[in-house]
């Protein structure tokens, strides 16, 4: 059970996802606060979700709370001169979402003792099915370590990481990868609209065949291909369908997660904000 006041630096989409799955599962409105600078957003997220709105940074915290930072990369720096005070208090965890960011640039903007777990959510977290990788510095002790992986195990799945160089990689999977899912869908949709059906027909069919799959695929013991196997008979009309799709996914796939990697080492190279 969570029982850490819980602070998030941030409003947008991952706040929200996160904020929605630990409600979800229990944590209260009174445990967790959110700070951004449009008041428009926090208190949006405040009233939703039955949460406190924190109008500027917390100068002081009760002793084990989390600072989660869900504020876009870029921003990281500013937001840490500002926030910097709190993690003299006994037992703050900073947990981060921010793609790209290295703990060791965290820890050089705080004090370099500060327990810093970075970690890499997706949105599916919103609906309690998400995964996320996690990595801790050595600062941080095993309570701060279960602390973080309650949160996260809070939203779905959590997988923790030795190597914190696997960040981006991950990133460019799991954290990016609902994007590719629904553009995927997207694309379904619309060849079969194209081939006669109409779109809420396509669209629903599109989402079931996804979402039956993975859950197919979760509870086999069998691999992916030997399951994709059970579903083309030769001559048939999935190997007709599978020889078009063969031909560009695999280095697509592998392109898609390059760039996307590249980019996470991109975001997270710079010492002070950039744009
Ligand atoms: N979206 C995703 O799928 C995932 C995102 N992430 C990471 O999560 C983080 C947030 O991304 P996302 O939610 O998509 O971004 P959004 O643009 O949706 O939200 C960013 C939030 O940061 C707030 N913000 C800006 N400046 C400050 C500041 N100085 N102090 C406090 N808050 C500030 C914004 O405030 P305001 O509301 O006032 O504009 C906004 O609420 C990023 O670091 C990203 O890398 C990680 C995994 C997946
Ligand atoms: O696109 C981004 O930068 C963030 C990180 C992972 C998913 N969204």
């Amino acid at each position: 059970m969570i029982t850490q006041n819980i602070v998030f630096i941030g409003a947008g989409n991952m706040a929200r996802a996160l904020i929605a799955g630990l409600r979800l599962q229990g944590v209260t409105g009174e445990q967790i606060q959110v700070h951004a600078p449009s008041i428009v957003h926090r208190d949006a997220l405040a009233e939703e979700f039955g949460i406190r709105s924190l109008p500027a940074a917390a100068q002081r915290l009760p002793t084990n709370s989390v600072v989660i930072y869900a504020a876009k990369p870029k921003q990281i720096s500013s937001v840490l001169a500002l926030w910097r005070q709190v993690f003299a208090d006994a037992g703050v965890l900073f947990l981060s979402v921010a793609a790209g960011v290295g703990s060791a640039r965290i820890a050089a903007e705080l004090d370099a003792g500060s327990a810093i777990v970075r970690s890499m959510p997706n949105t599916p977290a919103q609906v309690g099915a998400g995964a996320t990788a996690l990595y801790a510095r050595d600062s941080v002790n095993t309570a701060q370590r279960q602390t973080a992986a309650a949160i996260m195990s809070s939203v779905g799945q959590i997988y923790w990481l030795s190597d914190e160089l696997l960040m981006d990689a991950v990133t460019a999977l799991s954290g990016s990868g609902p994007a590719y899912v629904l553009l995927f869908l997207e694309a379904l949709e619309d060849a079969a609209v194209l081939q006669g059906l109409d779109r809420p027909t396509a669209r629903a069919l599109a989402l079931q065949t996804v979402l039956g799959t993975a859950q197919m695929a979760a509870a086999s013991v069998l691999s992916p291909t030997e399951l994709r196997h059970q579903v083309t008979s030769p001559g048939g009309t999935t190997a007709a369908g599978l020889a078009a799709w063969e031909e560009h996914l695999r280095p697509l796939a592998q392109r898609a997660l390059a760039a996307a990697a590249e980019r996470s080492r991109a975001l997270g190279g710079a010492k002070k904000d950039v744009p």
